[in-house]
């Protein structure tokens, strides 16, 4: 195990657990349950106390799971490819190589038939003057950033961009947000994007679209941003949230013959096997969505091919949502309007979350912010799509994507006893009176 810093002991349990989605959404909770009387830095200082205290926790716990395990050990260090041992002819065939150089220099051999390559992605900064600079963060470094900046210019308004910038929003920082695209969640239905943009907006923070960042200027305990039309954004801190790059560039791969595509990531069928027999590629690093759950799932499809039937693969998932851990939360499942309307005659479900009588759950936690929207087909009453905007969101998503793998229909999902007071009451309400999509078909 190893990161780019190379503390290979802060690291067990992978990028999720250490440096992603557990921290940052132990912060995002943190921030959002901060009150306008909490002294911001206070605040923020006993949140990355708390997180700091979870993630150790979490870490020793995933390092146990699998250094307990009689069959399993754990070597701390960089793993790169050597030539593989050709078959000796000893009934177990060809051989793969790997070296592991611990962080004192001294290396081990391992070598085994199969060779599973998990090791994600790193956070990426383009090649612009001052993107190194010392007011410049990436998701990692930003995370241990002491003080709080009062002033945080974001550039990037996809996952983490969105994410980061609620954030600090909710610990009293103020934050513009700079992307080169007119509008955020560009792959997603323009009106849902429309109403988070906007409640983005009115929790304080800036953006600015069609932006592109020429150069980062360091000036008095700061940073200047200049953006191509001359803008100049002064922040006490820049998060660069422009996407991930594959970690494969010192794995040795040219000694087995894998080639990396044009970016980096290992290509695999939908097995998750690479093009050298015997190697493996799963998670981020294979160029398939980027998230733990669906990390999580290449492990079932590799087991599967290593002591199951060899049966299952990328192709049989069905209904994959995604969750933007904005306050509140916004998921999608399935097709947009737009791609629905295309093949189907769309119904669309749709309510303001303060609109719905029927689901106060939101209203009693104090935040009836969002919009649920649903897309129906007309014909077989089947769920399309959705668009969840909403607290908990994040779990709703879940049961709306188990219908659309079971066949189940939103007239079900409409007239279905639910517990009250929560969220899945919503879909009682918001699914009783559905109306033809006006968009057209493109
Ligand atoms: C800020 C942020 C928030 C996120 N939030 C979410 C979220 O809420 N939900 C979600 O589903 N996803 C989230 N993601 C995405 C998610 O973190 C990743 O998709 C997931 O962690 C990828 O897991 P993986 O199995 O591919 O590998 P990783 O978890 O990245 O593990 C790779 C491991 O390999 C090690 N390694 C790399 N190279 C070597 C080498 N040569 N030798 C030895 N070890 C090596 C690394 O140190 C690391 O421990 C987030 C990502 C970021 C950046
Ligand atoms: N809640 C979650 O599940 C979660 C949270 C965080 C991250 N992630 C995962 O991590 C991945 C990486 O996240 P990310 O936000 O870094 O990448 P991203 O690809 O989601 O978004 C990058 C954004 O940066 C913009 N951009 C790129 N270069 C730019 C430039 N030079 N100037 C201005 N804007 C620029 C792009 O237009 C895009 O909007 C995501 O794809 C996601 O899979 C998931």
């Amino acid at each position: 195990m190893a990161n780019d810093a190379e503390d290979y002991d802060l690291m067990y349990g992978g990028t999720c657990i250490n440096v992603a989605c557990v921290p940052t959404e132990a912060l995002v909770a943190s921030a959002a349950a901060r009150r306008p009387g909490d002294d911001p830095d206070t605040w923020f200082a006993s949140a990355v106390e708390r997180r700091d205290g979870l993630v150790g926790a979490m870490r020793a716990k995933n390092y146990g799971m699998l250094a307990d395990l009689p069959t399993v050990t754990v070597h701390d260090g960089h793993g790169r490819f050597l030539a593989p041992v050709e078959d000796p002819g000893d009934g177990i065939g060809r051989r793969h190589v790997v070296t592991v150089e611990a962080p004192d220099g001294d290396a081990i051999r391992l070598t085994a038939p199969v060779v599973v390559v998990n090791t994600g992605t790193a956070p990426c900064r383009p090649d612009i003057p001052g993107a190194h600079g010392p007011y410049v963060h990436d998701s990692t470094t930003i995370q241990h950033i002491s003080p709080r900046p009062a002033e945080l210019v974001v550039i990037g308004a996809g996952h983490v961009g969105l994410e980061f910038a609620s954030m600090f929003t909710g610990f009293g920082s103020h934050v513009t947000v700079v992307d080169r695209h007119e509008r955020i969640l560009g792959h997603d239905d323009a009106d849902v994007a429309a109403v988070i943009e906007a409640d983005l907006a009115a929790s304080g923070i800036t953006f600015r679209h069609d932006s592109q960042v020429e150069a980062i200027r360091e000036r008095d305990g700061g940073a200047l941003v200049v953006l191509a039309d001359g803008t100049e954004l002064a922040a006490d801190a820049v998060l660069f949230a422009v996407g991930r790059t594959p970690r494969s560039a010192d794995l040795g791969l040219a000694e087995i013959g894998l080639e990396p595509d044009v970016r980096g990531f290992l290509p695999v069928d939908e097995h998750l096997r690479t093009t050298v027999p015997g190697v493996y590629a799963v998670g981020d690093i294979n160029g398939g969505p980027q998230f733990t759950y669906v990390s999580l799932d290449d492990y079932r499809i590799l087991k599967d091919q290593l002591v199951g039937e060899g049966r299952r693969s990328t192709a049989d998932r069905v209904a994959v949502p995604h969750a933007l851990f904005i306050e509140p939360t916004y998921t999608t499942i399935g097709m947009t309007e737009a791609q629905a309307v295309a093949d189907h005659r769309v119904l669309v479900a749709a309510k303001p979350v303060a609109a719905i009588a029927a689901m106060p759950r939101p209203k009693i936690e104090g935040d009836p912010r969002g919009l649920l929207k649903i897309l129906v087909d007309a014909q077989t009453d089947l769920v399309l799509g959705a668009s969840l905007y909403c607290l908990h969101a994040e779990d709703l998503v879940n049961l709306v994507a188990l219908a659309m793998r079971t066949g189940t229909t939103a007239g079900l999902l409409r007239d279905a006893i639910w517990t009250h007071p929560s969220i899945s009451e919503g879909l009682n309400e918001v699914l009783e009176a559905p109306i033809p999509s006006t968009l057209q078909p493109s």
